[in-house]
């Protein structure tokens, strides 16, 4: 580790770890609900794990950026960080927040979460992702304000260069959009309006700068390119994210009640969405192929090569495949849609925190550059497990959708929706199991951490690549 400071970073990957294991673990017991109906009932009911399951992959994605900015900005700005007891004290608060946030949705009725956190005031809850209780809402702002304070006098004091300022882009832009959660109008057409201002332009446009750039450092670190190479990259993706992404949102209004040119713009601006996807699959291999070293964490290539090709299925050819008005009219809100959510959040957003996990943890843990071989080769197991699980699972819901679009909405004699869902009941029980070998994916990484032996050398890794 360079700088001191960079060791915040490291109570926020944990807790992030931990809340993975929470939102699989409600995945799974909702993949089991789906076939087996009063599974855990009443104890866990299907929509309060659904927003634990979605929640909590929220939250540990944002503690993972979070961990992440906190580790790549010193090294960036070449300066220690602004505030580490600001740090810690903010992740203390975060945690806790959250934790009884989660605590509420599971042990009370979500109309007296509501009543006890005094939602009539300030009606925000009730929104798919924006379930929070207002005062969550408002902590999650108090939270961001101090990081990105401390972020920002960080990189004002120290070396500004590309990746730390599109960093910082896609953190204000991060924070800033969220205060759309706040706006709720009693309008549904609007207020889905807005609902997607949080949902889509975090995922296709702001997010999307800060995955670039968490790359971009990584594969610097990894193999030494010239950063002048690197940054011009950056320039081009998050310049084709934002001019396709912005206008992309369209491809949500099409059945909400906006305006009907959405249908065209939001086909158009969608469609080419894929292509900044794409230019992260050439950027990252580009880079590797012109590596000026053997880097011993052989892990950390895998998991940001892995992100920028899964990235580009779930998010380019999986969102692909539904944006085009005439496709989404048919498909709409069923399983094609569940297909495409998964394999986008998966590749994109959870590979790339793994990325920087595995990059980070052995600096933060004193090992040096690199874990041992031994406990490279358990990440790289749980790598291989969890992405061919999670395709899997995703080639299963794709089925089940194109099935349902066929048998619920297309033809002359549609089905009704629950007759539908028996049809297709196989493809739930085969997601179940699937599911199983990724929880079992996601314990060999965990265990990795534990893995005995010496970490590996810089030496050692330049003398096995001759
Ligand atoms: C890192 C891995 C995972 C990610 C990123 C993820 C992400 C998501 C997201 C974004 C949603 C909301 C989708 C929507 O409303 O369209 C969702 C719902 C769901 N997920 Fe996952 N999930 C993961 C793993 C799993 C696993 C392993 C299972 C079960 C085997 C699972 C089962 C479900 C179920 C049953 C739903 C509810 C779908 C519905 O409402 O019909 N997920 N997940
Ligand atoms: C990493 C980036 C992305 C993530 C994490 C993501 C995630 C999601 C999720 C979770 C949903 C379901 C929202 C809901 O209704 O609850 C969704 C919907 C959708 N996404 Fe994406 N997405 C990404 C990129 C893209 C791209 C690039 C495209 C187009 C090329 C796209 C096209 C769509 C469409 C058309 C829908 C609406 C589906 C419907 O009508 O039911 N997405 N996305
Ligand atoms: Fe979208």
């Amino acid at each position: 580790m360079q700088y001191a400071s960079q060791s915040v970073a490291k109570p926020y990957f944990i807790a992030a770890l931990g809340l993975f294991v929470v939102q699989i673990l409600f995945g799974l017991i909702m993949g089991t609900q789906y076939v087996v109906g009063d599974f855990l009932f009443p104890a866990i009911p299907f929509d309060t794990a659904k927003m634990v399951h979605t929640n909590s992959l929220i939250v540990w994605l944002l503690l993972g950026f979070m961990g992440a900015s906190y580790y790549l900005v010193p090294e960036e700005s070449e300066t220690e960080l602004h505030s580490p007891k600001l740090a810690i004290a903010l992740f203390w608060i975060f945690l806790v927040a959250v934790l009884l946030t989660v605590v509420g949705y599971l042990t009370m009725t979500y109309s007296t979460l509501a009543k006890i956190t005094g939602n009539e005031y300030w009606p925000t809850m009730g929104r798919l992702y924006l379930e929070q209780p207002t005062i969550t809402k408002i902590g999650i702002v108090v939270v961001a304000l101090g990081f990105l304070y401390n972020i920002g006098m960080t990189v004002l004091k120290g070396r500004k260069t590309v990746v730390s300022s599109v960093l910082l882009i896609g953190l204000i832009g991060l924070a800033g959009l969220f205060l759309f959660a706040f706006y709720n109008p009693d309008n549904l057409a609007l207020d889905k309006y807005y609902w997607w201002w949080v949902v889509h332009l975090w995922v296709e446009g702001v997010w999307e700068l800060i995955m670039a750039s968490i790359l971009a450092f990584v594969l610097i670190k990894l193999t030494g390119v010239d950063r002048e190479v690197v940054e011009k990259w950056l320039y081009v993706i998050i310049a084709v994210t934002l001019i396709t992404g912005i206008l992309g949102t369209g491809h949500h209004y099409y059945w909400i009640g906006a305006p009907e040119y959405w249908q065209w713009w939001g086909s158009i601006f969608s469609a080419l969405e894929p292509i900044p996807f794409f230019m992260m699959v050439v950027f990252a291999f580009n880079i590797v192929n012109r590596r000026r070293r053997d880097h011993p964490n052989q892990a950390a290539t895998l998991w940001a090569l892995g992100t920028a090709v899964m990235a580009f299925l779930g998010a380019g050819v999986w969102g692909f495949m539904h944006t085009l008005a005439p496709v989404n009219y048919y498909t709409h809100g069923t399983q094609i849609t569940a297909a495409h959510g998964h394999l986008a959040f998966y590749g994109a957003y959870v590979l790339v925190v793994l990325t920087m996990i595995s990059y980070a943890m052995p600096h933060l843990r004193g090992q040096g550059s690199a874990a041992s071989n031994r406990a490279q080769v358990m990440e790289m197991w749980s790598f291989w497990l969890m992405t061919v699980s999670m395709f899997f699972i995703v080639l299963f819901l794709t089925a089940a959708g194109i099935l349902q679009v066929w048998l619920q909405r297309y033809g002359a004699d549609p089905m009704p929706f629950m007759q539908v869902q028996e049809e297709v009941a196989l493809f739930y029980w085969a997601r179940v199991l699937t599911g199983l070998v990724f929880l079992t994916g996601l314990i060999v990484y965990l265990a990795s951490f534990f893995a005995k032996g010496e970490p590996v050398t810089e030496k050692a890794a330049a003398q096995a690549a001759g």
